[in-house]
């Protein structure tokens, strides 16, 4: 990829970030580490939708051990920037009590929705709950979250692409943007 190239969405430009290719190889890791960390105990895949559906089932594909996938959604953020509040969108369907859990985010920003998600999921006695996230920004999160498996850890930037959307589009793009600072200095 050209880091020349630009993509525009909503009046903000975008420049490269993270290319497919070096996506893939992380993705490939974390199936492999979290095939051998739940040999034996077919875990409950959780993936959040919208935005870890990409992720979440490159990532399911890999996995050479028995594992069952399923999906919520939530919302909460609009434009560039999280509104606070969660909400839930879709619930979850299956009794998770006694089982492992993994729950699989695109991003961990401020960390808001998934410490809500983790203390819904705990509430619900699973034998035990980790996190895979393929993106995680430490300087912007809010909250005592430690990501059992993460992709990527990034700065403090608004970014799109596999997966990740600004106002419901630029999911499908198969690279990782990141906003160009000269067209939005505050994103
Ligand atoms: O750590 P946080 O600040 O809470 O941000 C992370 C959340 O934001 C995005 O979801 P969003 O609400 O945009 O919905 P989407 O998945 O449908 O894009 C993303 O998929 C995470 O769930
Ligand atoms: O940087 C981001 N990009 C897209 N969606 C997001 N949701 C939280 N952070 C982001």
């Amino acid at each position: 990829m050209s880091e020349n190239k630009r993509v525009s969405y909503n009046g903000l430009t975008f420049k490269p970030f993270i290319e497919a290719s070096a996506i893939a190889q992380r993705v490939d890791d974390i199936a492999a580490t979290m095939s051998s960390d739940y040999n034996g105990l077919r875990p409950l895949v959780i993936c959040v939708l919208n935005g870890a559906a990409v992720f979440a089932v490159d990532m399911f594909r890999r996995l050479s051990i028995d594992a069952e996938i399923t999906f919520i959604r939530l919302k909460s953020y609009e434009g560039t920037s999280s509104t606070g509040v969660v909400k839930q969108v879709v619930g979850l369907s299956e009794d998770i009590a006694g089982r492992d859990i993994i729950v699989v985010e695109d991003i961990i920003d401020t960390g808001t929705t998934i410490s809500r998600l983790i203390d819904d999921l705990k509430a619900m006695n699973p034998a035990s709950v980790k996190v895979a996230t393929l993106l995680y920004k430490p300087e912007a999160c809010r909250h005592d979250i430690n990501p059992e498996y993460v992709g990527f850890t990034i700065p403090n930037k608004f970014i799109i692409g596999y997966g990740l959307d600004i106002d419901g589009l630029a999911r499908n793009l198969p690279d990782i943007w990141v906003v160009d600072p000269q067209s939005c200095p505050d994103a």
